[in-house]
């Protein structure tokens, strides 16, 4: 029996009175892509935020059979792309790289990894520059290139092509692939890029409330 990567139970969640998510569960499985799709402002944006602990605390939401609530550290394994990054304006590329290796606690294959991926990428000579003046493309490979390499299971992607162009967005394509085929790993991803649609192996429908 393959066991699940995340498993969401009976998540509850509202910013106000409102609920924007009733009752919502899902197990994800290695190997699994899984695309949440739903109208404008169903809540798949915050269904995310929900599992990545950035809303909630992480409760309802369960790593190796334990709640993120109290073991925050399981978040470790996950990986997030959303629309805002976490990047530091006023430090350079190179200064944000060794800032969130000591942030997730990873090894020196962490910076060798990221290189990689700006060589892959195409942005190497952005290394000195300061994160507040690289274009919004060059900003997103650069989040793009340190999320991907930060040891994880799960690949959470809130649309994360908006400002990509089309080489990086097959890059990811042909890198999430790899996911399913190795079955070691999972996404969890909303977008509205067809091509990216199209490698979902599942699809789950989150429903407007009210
Ligand atoms: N920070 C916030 N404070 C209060 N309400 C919020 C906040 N963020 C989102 N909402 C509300 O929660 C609901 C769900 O929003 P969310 O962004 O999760 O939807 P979505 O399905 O991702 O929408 P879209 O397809 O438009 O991106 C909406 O009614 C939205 O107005």
């Amino acid at each position: 029996m393959m066991s699940n990567i995340i498993e969401i139970k009976n998540l509850v969640f509202g910013y106000e009175e409102d609920r924007v998510l009733n009752n919502i569960s899902l197990e994800v499985k290695p190997g699994e892509i899984v695309l949440i799709e739903g109208e404008n402002g169903a809540g798949k944006t915050t269904f995310l935020k929900c599992m990545t602990g950035l809303l909630n605390n992480g409760k309802s939401i369960y790593i190796n059979n334990k709640e993120v609530y109290k073991n925050r550290y399981l978040l470790k394994q996950n990986s997030f792309v959303m629309s805002e990054d976490f990047l530091y304006d006023y430090m350079t590329t190179n200064e944000n790289i060794v800032f969130f290796q000591k942030i997730f606690k990873e090894d020196s294959v962490f910076i060798d990894q990221v290189n990689q991926y700006l060589k892959d990428f195409e942005i190497e000579k952005y290394k000195d520059t300061l994160i507040k003046n690289l274009s919004q493309g060059t900003r997103s490979k650069v989040n793009l290139a340190i999320m991907l390499s930060k040891k994880h299971k799960l690949l959470i992607l809130d649309e994360p092509f908006t400002a990509l162009d089309v080489n990086t967005q097959e890059k990811l394509i042909s890198l999430s692939k790899k996911y399913v085929l190795s079955k070691e790993k999972a996404i969890v991803m909303v977008t509205h890029i067809k091509e990216f649609k199209k490698i979902a192996t599942r699809v789950v429908e989150i429903k407007k409330e009210g």
